[in-house]
C-alpha cells in the first residue's frame, strides 16, 4: 500500500535556526557531522516539525555514545547529563527550537502528529524513525532491540523436562570433589538452572568460575541429554583471542574432570567432538564489506548448545545477529561479566539481561526446582518475583583468583566505594600500587621495565635447532610481551594511547632496546583496528612484528592464540596502531599479568566505575594504577555507565515469569 504522504500535514516552521545551532556545534566539535547530517535527511523527507528534527539530532548524537534510543522522559527532563553537555551547551540547542515541548506527554504528541516516525503498531510505511510510546529509535535500533527481546523473552518462558533424579546423582558426580567455597553452592545450582531451559546466563567477576562451571554443564548435558551422542556444541566469544581462551579453559576443566569420572562419561569423545572455539563473526558466517551474515533465521546455523563468552562485549546488532541464526530448539548460554564496560558500539546488552542477577529474584518454582535438582538450598534473600529470564540467570559470587588485593580493590570500585579503594591502592602490599601525582615520564619508566624482556629475548634471536624451534621463540616472545600492558582510559594527549606509545617507542629507542627504520620495525606491537577478511586478522586482534625466518628483511606480525601462532606479512596488515598502550575497551577479554591503568587528567565523561573495574580486572598479578591528579579516581568511580535502552522493558512486556 502506498501512502498517501503530507496530504494534511501542516506546513513545519522553518528550522532554520536549528540548522544554524547545530552548525555551530559541529564546527565546534561537540556534535558528530553524522547527528546534523541524519537530522537533515529526515527533513528532507518532507515537512517535520523542529522539535522532532532536534529530538532526531539527539537521537543520532545519543547512537554514537552507545544509547541504543531516547526517553520521552529525557529529552522533557534534562538530556545534557545524557549528550555529555553543560546545560548552556543544551539551552543554546533548545532555544534555536522555540516552542520546545515542556512534558514527556507533549514530546510524544510531537511524534505521534510526525508522519516521518513510524508509531508501533500502526501502519509501517518504513519511516526512518519509529516511536514505541516512550522512547524514539532509530529504527535499525528499534529492529535489533525488538529482535532480542522476542528471543530471549520466548527462549527464557520455554521449559525442558528434566529428570530430577538423575541430574542431581550427576551434579553430586560432577561437583563431588568440590567444596563449595560458599552457600549456597552458586556453581551446581548454575548447572541445574541451565539444564532446564534454552537460555541461561551465567555471570560473574574473573576467576569466579564461569567457564569452570560451564564445563561441569557441558559434562552434564552429555550424560543426561536423551541424544546426548549427537548433540552439537559450538563454542564462541566476540574476539579471537578470547575464543582460544574460553576453548583453553574448557579443554582444561573438561579434561581434568575426565580423569575423575573415569569411564563413567566418555568425557573425551566430548572433547574431540566439541572443535575449536570461534569468533562470532566467524560463527555467523561474516562477508567482507556487508554488515549480513551468511547464517540468519533462513539459514540457521548447526547447532544444539551454543555457548557465548566474554558477552559483554556483545554489542546489540551482533546479538541480534546471534539470536537471529539460532535455531529456535538450540540452547543458548552466555557466560560474562555484567560489571564490565558495555561494548563502544551501542547497546549493553548483557548489562540489561543481567538486570536482577545481583539481588536474584527467584520464584518459589524456581526455589524448589534448584533443591530438588541440585540439592541446593536458596537463601530467603535471594527470592523474589522477578522475571522468566533472572530464573535462568545465575551470578557467581566467590572468586577464586582474587582474593588478594586486586580482588578487593575490583570490589571496593564496583561498589562505588572510592575511600576503601584508595586505602587498598595505599595498603603497601606489593600487588597494588598507584603513583599519583604523576608525570608522564613514570609511565615512561613502567614501559621500560615492563617491555624489556621480551625485547630482550628478541634481541637475543630464536636458537638453531630442530623444525619448530623459531615457533617456539615466536610463542615464548609473545608470551613474555603479553605478561606486561599500558591501559589508558583516554586516546588523545599525554595521558592517551597517541601520546604514550610515541613517548614509549622513542624511550625503548633510546635505551637500545629496539631500532627503528621506519614505521616497521621487529618488535613493534600492533593493534588491529578494522577486520580484514583478506588475511583473517579482526579489530582488536594484537600482534608483534618479527623478521620473517623465510624471506630474510621481510617483516612477518605474528599472533598468539591460545598456543597456537600465526602470521601476516606485515606489508600486508593496513589498519593497525602501535601497540604499547591501549584502551582499556580494546583489553576487554585479555588478562595480563601486570596491568598499569593510566588515568587522564582531567574529569571525563567516558571515565566511568565500569572502566577503572574492566582494567583493574585485566590484572592476573600485579596492578598499577597511574593517575596525574588524585580526584580523578573518586571521580570516575563514583559515576555510573547509564546507557537508554528498552530492552528490559521489551522483555518484561506481557514476560510471565516461570
Ligand atoms: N569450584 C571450584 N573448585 C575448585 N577450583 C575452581 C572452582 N571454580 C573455579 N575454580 C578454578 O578457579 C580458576 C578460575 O576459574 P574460571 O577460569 O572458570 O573462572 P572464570 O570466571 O571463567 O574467569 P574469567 O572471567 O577470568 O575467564 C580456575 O583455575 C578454576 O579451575
Amino acid at each position: 500500500m502506498k501512502r498517501e504522504k503530507h496530504d494534511k500535514a501542516a506546513p513545519a516552521s522553518s528550522p532554520d535556526l536549528l540548522w544554524e545551532e547545530v552548525n555551530r556545534l559541529t564546527e565546534a566539535g561537540e556534535l558528530r557531522r553524522l547527528s546534523g547530517a541524519f537530522a537533515r535527511f529526515v527533513a528532507s523527507l518532507g515537512p517535520v516539525a523542529p522539535p522532532v528534527l532536534l529530538a532526531a539530532t539527539v537521537l543520532s548524537e545519543l547512537e554514537g555514545n552507545g544509547h541504543s534510543c531516547l526517553q520521552v522522559a529525557d529529552l522533557a527532563g534534562d538530556p545534557a547529563t545524557l549528550l555529555g553537555w553543560s546545560t548552556e551547551q543544551w539551552h543554546a540547542l533548545a532555544g534555536s527550537v522555540a516552542p520546545l515541548p515542556k512534558t514527556a506527554k507533549a514530546w510524544a504528541a510531537q511524534f505521534n502528529a510526525c508522519e516521518e516516525v513510524w508509531k508501533v503498531g500502526e501502519f509501517d510505511y518504513g519511516e526512518p524513525l519509529v516511536f514505541d510510546g516512550e522512547r524514539l529509535y532509530l529504527r535499525r535500533y528499534w529492529r535489533d532491540e525488538t529482535l532480542v527481546a522476542e528471543s530471549i523473552r520466548a527462549r527464557a518462558a520455554q521449559a525442558r523436562p528434566v529428570d530430577l533424579d538423575k541430574v542431581r546423582e550427576w551434579l553430586d558426580v560432577l561437583f563431588a570433589s568440590h567444596r563449595a567455597a560458599e552457600k549456597p553452592d552458586w556453581q551446581k545450582l548454575a548447572c541445574a538452572v541451565a539444564l532446564r531451559g534454552s537460555v541461561a546466563i551465567i555471570t560473574g567477576g574473573p576467576g569466579t568460575g564461569k567457564t569452570y562451571t560451564v564445563a561441569r554443564l557441558l559434562a552434564l548435558l552429555f550424560a543426561v541429554a536423551p541424544n546426548a551422542a549427537q548433540q552439537r556444541i559450538a563454542l564462541a566469544a566476540p574476539t579471537g583471542k578470547a575464543a582460544a581462551r574460553l576453548k583453553q579453559s574448557i579443554d582444561k576443566a573438561l579434561g581434568e574432570l575426565a580423569e575423575r569420572v573415569g569411564d563413567k562419561l566418555a568425557l573425551k569423545e566430548l572433547l574431540e567432538r566439541m572443535g575449536a572455539a570461534r569468533t562470532l563473526h566467524s560463527l555467523l558466517g561474516a562477508r567482507p564489506d556487508t554488515r549480513s551474515f551468511a547464517h540468519h533465521a533462513g539459514n540457521p546455523l548447526d547447532v544444539d548448545v551454543l555457548i557465548v563468552d566474554e558477552a559483554s562485549m556483545v554489542h546489540l546488532e551482533m546479538m541480534a545477529s546471534l539470536l537471529d541464526a539460532l535455531p529456535p530448539g538450540a540452547t543458548l548460554i552466555l557466560l560474562g561479566d555484567k560489571d564490565q564496560l558495555a561494548s563502544v558500539e551501542a547497546g549493553a546488552v548483557l548489562g540489561d539481561l543481567c538486570h536482577d542477577a545481583q539481588a536474584g529474584g527467584y520464584s518459589v518454582e524456581t526455589a524448589q526446582y534448584v533443591f530438588e535438582a541440585a540439592g541446593e538450598e536458596l537463601p530467603r534473600e535471594f527470592l523474589g518475583s522477578a522475571g522468566a529470564l533472572a530464573q535462568q540467570t545465575v551470578m557467581l559470587r566467590h572468586s577464586r583468583r582474587f582474593g588478594g588485593p586486586i580482588g578487593q580493590l575490583a570490589l571496593a570500585v564496583n561498589a562505588g566505594d572510592a575511600q576503601r579503594a584508595e586505602s587498598v591502592l595505599r595498603g603497601g602490599d606489593a600487588d597494588v600500587s598507584w603513583i599519583d601525582n604523576a608525570r608522564q615520564h613514570q609511565v615512561v619508566e613502567l614501559g621500560l621495565t615492563g617491555y624489556q624482556p621480551y625485547l630482550e629475548l628478541l634481541q637475543s634471536g630464536p636458537k638453531a635447532g630442530p623444525a619448530g624451534a623459531h615457533e617456539d621463540w615466536v610463542r615464548a616472545v609473545l608470551q613474555r610481551f603479553e605478561a606486561f600492558r599500558i591501559l589508558c582510559a583516554v586516546r588523545e594527549g599525554e595521558w592517551g594511547v597517541g601520546g604514550l606509545n610515541t613517548a614509549i617507542e622513542g624511550s625503548l629507542e633510546s635505551a637500545g632496546l629496539l631500532r627503528r627504520g621506519g614505521e616497521w620495525y621487529p618488535g613493534r606491537p600492533v593493534m588491529v583496528t578494522r577486520n580484514d577478511y583478506g588475511t583473517g586478522v579482526f579489530n582488536g586482534d594484537i600482534g608483534l612484528t618479527l623478521t620473517d625466518p623465510a624471506r630474510a628483511g621481510s617483516l612477518r606480525v605474528y599472533f598468539l592464540e591460545g598456543d597456537k601462532v600465526r602470521s601476516v606479512l606485515a606489508t600486508r596488515l593496513r589498519s593497525v596502531e602501535t601497540a604499547y598502550a591501549m584502551t582499556v575497551h580494546k583489553s576487554q577479554g585479555s588478562e595480563f599479568r601486570h596491568t598499569v591503568l593510566v588515568l587522564p587528567e582531567d574529569r571525563n565523561a567516558m571515565l566511568t566505575r565500569e572502566l577503572v573495574y574492566t582494567g583493574i580486572t585485566r590484572a592476573s598479578s600485579q596492578f598499577t594504577l597511574v593517575s596525574p591528579a588524585g580526584s580523578v579516581l573518586a571521580d570516575a568511580v563514583a559515576r555510573r555507565t547509564h546507557r537508554t535502552s528498552g530492552l528490559r522493558h521489551l522483555i518484561e512486556r506481557d514476560g510471565a515469569g516461570r
